[in-house]
Order: C-alpha cells, then structure tokens, then sequence
C-alpha cells in the first residue's frame, strides 16, 4: 500500500480537473491574445475559470482575480509592488509580518529590508498562531503593509484574519493574506472577511502546479510584477496559461462545492491517526484541533529525529515531510517549533501529516499501525531516547 500524506506541499491533480484541461492542450491551444479563432475559441473557458474562483471566494464584480505562476510570484508581486507603491515615493515605510510566514514572505521581506525598508516580524503564541493585540501594537502611520497567512502550511493553525482584516481597515493600511492552505480547505468568505490582497495556489487543492492567482480588493492599484502586454487588464504581463487556468477554475470549484462535509470527512480520519499517535508516550501536536485545518498534523516525537522518521515512513512507502517541502533539504530545526517556544532537540522531531480528500481510512489504518511500529524502532536506537528497563534481579540499567 503507497499513502500519500504531504497534501500540504502539494496534491494530486483531481482527475475531473485533467478531464476539463485536456482539450486546451491539443485542440484549443490559440494564444488567448490572438484575433482569430484560434486564439478567440478559449475565452469562454477562461471566463468560467474566472467565475469559478469568485464564487469559491464571494468576491464582488468589483475585485479583481489575477492569475499568476504561483503563490510565490503572488506574494513576491504584492509585497515588492507595495514598496514600489507606498515605500518608493510616499511617507510610508514599513511592513509587518510574522515569524512563521512562508520562505516566500520571509525571504522576499529579507530582501526589502535590504533595500531599507523596516519589517516587524510579530511573534507567535504556543499555539503558533499571531495575537491579535500584537499586530495593532505593532501597526503605525508609517506602515505600508501587514501580511499575514491565513493559515500555517507547517501547522494547519488559522491566524485571526477577521479581526486583524478589521484592524487594518480601521487604520487605513492594506492587508495582505497568504491563504495558500486556506483555500479549498476551509471556507474564505471575502464579502464577510476584509482583505486587500490574498495569494493562492491550485497545486494545493488538487488543481495543476505553476498556476496561482492575486486576489485584489476594489481593483487597488498595484504596479505589476512583470510587464510587457496587456494581458490580465495590463495587471500581469505573459501569454495566459490556458489549461492550468480551466485547471485551477474547476479545482477551487470542486475543492469548495461541498467544502463543510469535505473537511469534516477529512477531520474524523485525521482526528483518528492524531489519536493513535497520541497513545504513544512522550508525543504531543502542535495546536488545538479546534483552530486548525481539517487535514494537518505536525507532531513531536521525543527521542526521534524527524529526519529518520521521514526514511522509516518512506520505507513503509508513506510519504510525509518534517515541515514545509520548500525547507526539507535542510536538517535545520523546524522554525515553527522554535517559534512557539519548543528546545532545539524537540525542534528536530516534527514530523508534517497533511490529508486530502483522497485519503481512505484503510491508509490511515495502515499509517497508524506502521507509525507505531517505527517509533518502537526508533526509539530503541535512539541516545536522546535512554529507556530504564528493570533487570531480572529488579535492579534498574540504563541502556
Ligand atoms: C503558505 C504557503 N505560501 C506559499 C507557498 C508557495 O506556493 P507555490 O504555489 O508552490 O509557490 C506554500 C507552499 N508550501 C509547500 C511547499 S514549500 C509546503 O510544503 O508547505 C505555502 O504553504
């Protein structure tokens, strides 16, 4: 049996979604730009893609949705834009962000910071998720911009977006939410939720990878990213990507038609595994399940390293991951963990567990019963892991 739980790095295309890509390979394949047919014989399609993400979202006709290449270019394009916007020319300065965002925040802000733009990046509470009190602290006339995940990648914890988008339309600063594991997962409802910006990704609820989209509130201006043609309204420059764009349409589509019965189907198998895991000593979960994704677990394991769990489930042909894929060459620590306050050797024992609505219960079944098994092993090899074990004559050894 192969169980796929990495969900959150990435997901397998819904086959539904191929079915609706496959004629704009072959057969519709006009430059969407083009004046004939060709070209023309698309729009259709690409109108009802457009549609599809804004009734998943509950936009209003008065946004705009900007595909991009990816979540990464989408968060790349508002934070650089907005310095181009706000910090280059005007009296503002700032951005505020968190210590948990994804590298795409993080190193993109690192790399503002470089050209002297400030950035506060907020702390996070044991749960990993950001207090709504320490992002108005932090919020001042110079800020430009607060972004802010909806929820962890690493983690599945959903920060207060609610309240923080409240908060920022209160102080007039624009709000920026990376809702890559939001999306398709849980309900984003933008007419009840207030945000300016929101990056997606379709590889993340079973739509093809390389096709992301900006959502941007009441048309804002925002300088474009790339340039060089009029397509998007002028907003992205580059030849529209058709298949991915009909792909990522009928995704969010499929992710969000039934999203409370998906998540709660998804939530008991995921609440199951939790449970079984939790049977074993010395493991805890990041995070209350009420406040968390359906489908994510990141679990600690004292006394094993995640590295060594990753090539034992891997063994067991279970694909999982110690944290987000984008940090997995790296045996640092995972920084979420140091981040809410976990040790530097309890930091190495993540290991990430990420659903879908693929998942059956007899891969959780298996998971469990080789999870349990792994540990066992593990364990008994493990320095950090010393066992007392009574000897025949009652005395007590270490070993
Ligand atoms: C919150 C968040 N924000 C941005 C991205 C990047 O999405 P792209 O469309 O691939 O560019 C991701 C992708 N996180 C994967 C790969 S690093 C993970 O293993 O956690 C994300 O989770």
């Amino acid at each position: 049996m192969q169980v796929y739980l990495d969900n959150n790095a990435t997901t397998m295309v819904d086959p539904l979604v191929v079915e609706a890509m496959t004629p704009f390979f072959s057969e519709l394949y006009g430059n969407p730009n083009s004046l004939h047919k060709f070209g023309t014989a698309s729009h259709p399609a690409i109108s009802k893609a457009i549609d599809q993400v804004y009734t998943a979202l509950n936009a209003s006709d008065a946004d705009d949705i900007v595909f991009t290449s990816c979540a990464t270019e989408s968060n790349n394009w508002v934070l650089q834009s907005i310095v181009t916007d706000l910090v280059r020319h005007g009296e503002k300065n700032h951005i505020v962000t968190t210590e948990v965002e994804h590298p795409s925040i993080l190193s993109t802000c690192r790399f503002l910071e470089e050209q002297g733009v400030k950035v506060t990046y907020l702390p996070v509470n044991d749960q990993g998720v950001v207090e709504v009190s320490t992002v108005k602290s932090f919020i001042t006339d110079k800020t430009a911009l607060v972004s802010i995940m909806w929820a962890s990648n690493e983690t599945g914890m959903i920060n207060p977006i609610k309240e923080i988008g409240a908060i920022c339309k209160e102080k007039g600063v624009l709000f920026h939410s990376d809702a890559v594991q939001a999306v398709g997962k849980i309900p984003v409802d933008l007419e009840d939720v207030h945000v300016d910006f929101l990056s997606m990704s379709a590889h993340k609820f079973h739509g093809p990878k390389g096709i992301g989209a900006l959502y941007i509130k009441n048309s804002q201006k925002l300088t474009p990213l790339l340039h060089g043609g009029e397509h998007m309204g002028g907003r992205r420059s580059g030849t529209l990507n058709v298949p991915s764009i009909v792909g990522m349409g009928k995704a969010i589509e499929l992710a969000t038609v039934n999203i409370k019965e998906t998540a709660a189907k998804i939530r008991a198998q995921r609440d199951r595994l939790e449970d079984a895991i939790l049977e074993l000593s010395d493991t805890f979960v990041v995070g209350d399940r009420e406040n968390r994704t359906p489908n994510t677990i990141l679990i600690s394991i004292k006394g094993v390293e995640g590295e060594g769990m990753l090539w034992d489930l891997n063994n067991g042909q279970i694909g999982a991951s110690t944290g987000s894929a984008c940090a997995s060459e790296d045996l640092e620590a995972n920084t979420v963990m140091l981040a809410i306050g976990a040790d530097n050797e309890l930091a190495h024992t993540g290991i990430r567990l990420s659903l879908s609505r693929f998942t059956t219960d007899s891969e959780i079944d298996y998971t469990i019963a080789h999870f349990k098994n792994a540990v066992g092993r593990l364990r008994a090899i493990s320095s950090s892991f010393a066992k007392v074990q009574p000897t025949p004559g009652g005395e007590v050894q270490e070993c």
